[in-house]
């Protein structure tokens, strides 16, 4: 039974200052390293067949700490997002690639767009807006922030994607981590789990804490 782990990157430095980061690509905070070293200690002794990440440097480092904890005696590689590695002689002897976990960086698994609201303190965005404008604006399903992408719109990139490949892997029998964001991972799992519009409104991801399931007779079932 192949295993799906979705886990939303570590704290990272604007999460720890309460900033709206969306596309702007922060790392992680110590804390937030701390967090995904915990997530790997949790994830050990699943051996991962492929690993997927967003383009931005807060998701990749969160699966590579997490991974350097793995049992699996194999190496994690990152692909370059246009996996153009063949084309630049690197590619991967048969024998090297059974030692290799390939990590695939793709845009369609980044964070919301939050437009005009990056940058921006979220307390601060709330006293302007009001609590009830920015709540629906982080959580609601199909209003978007200012210049950015409702859930919606982050859903019409990320599902296509997860179909594409994740879920194609997880046909495959293979193991598959994914370290992504709040929103692009609240699209995911309000897919997996048929969520209402509704519903969704209440979903929260925290940061660094893997959510495990499983994949058996085309279904995923959250462990
Ligand atoms: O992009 C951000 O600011 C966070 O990663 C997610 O923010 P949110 O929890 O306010 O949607």
């Amino acid at each position: 039974m192949a295993k799906l782990v979705l886990v939303r990157h570590g704290q990272s430095l604007w999460n720890k200052k309460n900033v709206f980061t969306g596309w702007v690509d922060v790392p992680l905070s110590t804390v937030g390293i701390e967090e995904a070293l915990k997530a790997g200690e949790t994830l050990k002794d699943l051996e991962f067949d492929v690993v997927y990440t967003s383009v931005q440097v807060r998701a990749l480092e969160t699966a590579m700490i997490a991974m350097a904890k793995n049992k699996s005696e194999k190496t994690p590689v990152v692909i370059h997002p246009d996996g153009k590695m063949s084309e630049w002689g690197v590619i991967y002897s048969e024998e090297m690639s059974k030692n290799v976990i390939p990590v695939y960086r793709d845009w369609h698994l980044n964070e919301r767009y939050y437009g005009e609201l990056q940058g921006m303190n979220k307390a601060e965005t709330a006293k302007t807006y009001g609590d009830e404008q920015v709540h629906i604006w982080r959580r609601s399903y199909d209003v978007p922030p200012p210049n950015g992408e409702c859930l919606q719109d982050t859903a019409e990139r990320t599902i296509p994607f997860f179909k594409e490949n994740i879920l194609k892997q997880l046909k495959e029998g293979k193991n598959v981590l994914v370290s992504a964001h709040g929103n692009s991972l609240r699209s995911i799992v309000m897919f997996i789990e048929e969520l209402s519009k509704e519903e969704v409104l209440k979903l929260e991801i925290p940061t660094g804490v893997p959510l495990l399931f499983s994949y058996e007779n085309d279904k995923l079932t959250r462990e």
